[in-house]
């Protein structure tokens, strides 16, 4: 599968992944089981309204993408899944100060890997919904972004998100969907 979706133990992939796929599924009550093994989720393109489209159209377009979540404790294995990877989503929980250091340390560990040298990757910020969060400049700083920026040859895309209030999660269908150079004019044109 081209796309996956890994990070540390509750970090929060589910939620994440079950907010992009139906958005009022998640609120500030509920709760996710920790993921053993992998969980396979279809995101729907929200930029595709599919009355518009002729067959044509449609096949040009990517219509929904498939990730696969992979759970946090299958960390030791992730390796396995690899192959043909050519999106990674990384998640990390902003508002788990003792885990930030060693999810960086993981990060890197993944990005060395030469199977996914050409990977376009999206680094996911979550639960800033939460006050005790870290701030963005301080947990990039804490994983050391800007030095593994310079080490590593990936194209890393940040956002911030939160499955609970859903803040974020355009930017994150827009990567999913739009080549960088589209997603860049949207962003221009809605700030207008
Ligand atoms: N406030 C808040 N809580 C969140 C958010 N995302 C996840 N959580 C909480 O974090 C818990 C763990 O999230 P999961 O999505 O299960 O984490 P995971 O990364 O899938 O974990 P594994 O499957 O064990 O690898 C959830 O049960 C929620 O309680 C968020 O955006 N905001
Ligand atoms: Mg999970």
């Amino acid at each position: 599968m081209s796309h996956i979706c890994i990070g540390a133990k509750g970090s929060g992939k589910t939620h994440l992944l079950n907010s992009l796929r139906d958005e009022d599924s998640i609120n500030e009550t509920s709760h996710s089981v920790s993921t053993v093994g992998t969980n396979i989720y279809t995101i729907k393109n929200p930029h595709v309204k599919d009355v518009e489209l002729s067959n044509k159209q449609k096949a040009r377009q990517m219509i929904s993408v498939q990730v696969r979540e992979i759970g946090g404790t299958m960390a030791p294995i992730w390796r396995r899944y690899f192959e043909g990877v050519t999106h990674v989503i990384y998640v990390l929980d902003t508002s788990n100060l003792c885990q930030i250091s060693g999810a960086g340390v993981l990060l890197y560990t993944v990005l060395t890997e030469p199977r996914l040298q050409t990977a376009d990757i999206l680094l996911v910020l979550t639960k800033m919904d939460l006050a005790y969060r870290q701030m963005r400049n301080e947990a990039l700083l804490m994983i050391q972004l800007a030095k593994l920026r310079k080490e590593l040859r990936q194209r890393i895309t940040v956002v911030e998100t939160s499955a609970v209030t859903k803040n974020g999660l355009n930017d994150v269908l827009d990567w999913l969907f739009l080549p960088p150079k589209k997603a860049s004019q949207v962003k221009a044109l809605e700030a207008h």
